[in-house]
C-alpha cells in the first residue's frame, strides 16, 4: 500500500494506493497537512511508503515528521524519468511537470502528448512520440487570474471562479468572468491547435484542480483525469522501484 503525495502551490493532494488501485484520495491546505495525514496513517496501517513530489512550499517540519512515519521517496531531478529531458534547465523544471510527462509515457506510451495542469498555475508539457520532453508553457491559472485582476488595480473586485454569461461581459463582474474564463478557453484551445499543426496526432490530457471545469468547456476531445499526477506518482514510483 502506497501513500502518493502532490504538494502544489494551492493544496496538498493525496492518494492511497493499492498496487495501480487508487483506493482513497483527499486534498487539503497546507496548514492542516499533519493532522489530514495522521487521519490518513490511521486509517491505512499497511500504508508503509510514500512517495513525494512537491513543487509548493512545505513546512520543514511536516516532512521530517512524515520521513519519521513512513518510507519517505521524495522526488527529485535526478530521479530517474521514462523518458529523455530536454529542458534547458532541467534542474529549473517543476517536479510536478517531471511527473505528468512520466505519467503520460506510462499510460499513453509511444505518441505525442500534451499534459494540461490547470491548478496555480496553467502548465502544459510536451512529449514526443520518442519519449523526448521538450517543455511547454506556464501560465496563472483562474484563482491567479481573479486575484491579479483585483490586486493591481485600482477598483475591480476580487471574484471566484464562475462561468460568464457570454462572451461580451455586459458589467463590471461579467467582464471580469469572460476575461478570465473565456481567456483560458481559448488560450487552451489555441494551444492544443498550435501542437496538433506541428503534431497532426496528438493526444491532449487535462489534469488539475480545475479540470472538471475545464473539461466540460473545452471544445476539443482530452482525457481529464483529476488524479493523473498521483497516479503518475504511483507508476513512477513502481517504475523507480523496479530500475
Ligand atoms: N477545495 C478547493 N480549495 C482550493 N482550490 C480548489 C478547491 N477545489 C477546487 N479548487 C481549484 O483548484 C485550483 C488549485 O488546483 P490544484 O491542482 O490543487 O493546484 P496546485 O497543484 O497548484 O496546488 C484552485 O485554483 C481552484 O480553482
Ligand atoms: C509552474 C509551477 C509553479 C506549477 O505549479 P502548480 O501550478 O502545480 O502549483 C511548477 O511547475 C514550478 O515551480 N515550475 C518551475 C519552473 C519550470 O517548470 O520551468
Ligand atoms: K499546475
Amino acid at each position: 500500500m502506497l501513500l502518493a503525495i502532490d504538494v502544489g502551490n494551492t493544496r496538498i493532494k493525496v492518494a492511497v494506493f493499492e498496487k495501480d488501485i487508487l483506493i482513497w484520495q483527499d486534498a487539503f491546505d497546507k496548514e492542516d497537512a499533519v493532522d489530514r495525514f495522521s487521519i490518513i496513517l490511521i486509517k491505512y496501517t499497511d500504508i508503509k511508503n510514500a512517495v513525494l513530489s512537491r513543487v509548493g512550499f512545505l513546512d520543514e517540519s511536516v516532512l521530517k515528521w512524515l520521513e519519521r512515519q513512513v518510507n519517505l521517496h521524495v522526488i527529485t531531478a535526478d530521479s530517474p524519468m521514462p523518458f529523455q529531458n530536454g529542458y534547458e534547465t532541467p534542474k529549473t523544471l517543476g517536479i510536478d511537470r517531471m511527473v505528468l510527462a512520466s505519467g503520460a509515457v506510462f499510460q499513453f506510451p509511444k505518441q505525442n502528448r500534451l499534459v494540461i495542469d490547470s491548478g496555480t498555475c496553467i502548465t502544459y508539457d510536451f512529449i514526443d512520440a520518442d519519449d523526448n520532453y521538450l517543455g511547454g508553457a506556464i501560465s496563472p491559472g483562474f484563482r491567479l487570474r481573479y486575484e491579479a485582476l483585483h490586486n493591481y488595480t485600482a477598483k475591480l473586485p476580487l471574484l471566484t471562479l464562475e462561468s460568464p454569461s457570454g462572451v461580451i461581459g455586459n458589467s463590471t463582474k461579467q467582464a471580469i468572468h469572460s476575461g478570465v474564463v473565456n481567456g483560458i478557453l481559448y488560450e487552451v484551445e489555441g494551444f492544443i491547435e498550435r501542437y496538433r499543426e506541428q503534431y497532426q496526432v496528438l493526444t491532449v490530457i487535462l489534469t488539475g484542480g480545475d479540470t472538471d471545469f475545464l473539461a466540460k468547456r473545452v471544445k476539443n476531445t482530452i482525457f481529464a483525469n483529476p488524479n493523473f499526477l498521483l497516479e503518475s506518482l504511483n507508476h513512477l514510483y513502481q517504475y523507480t522501484i523496479n530500475k
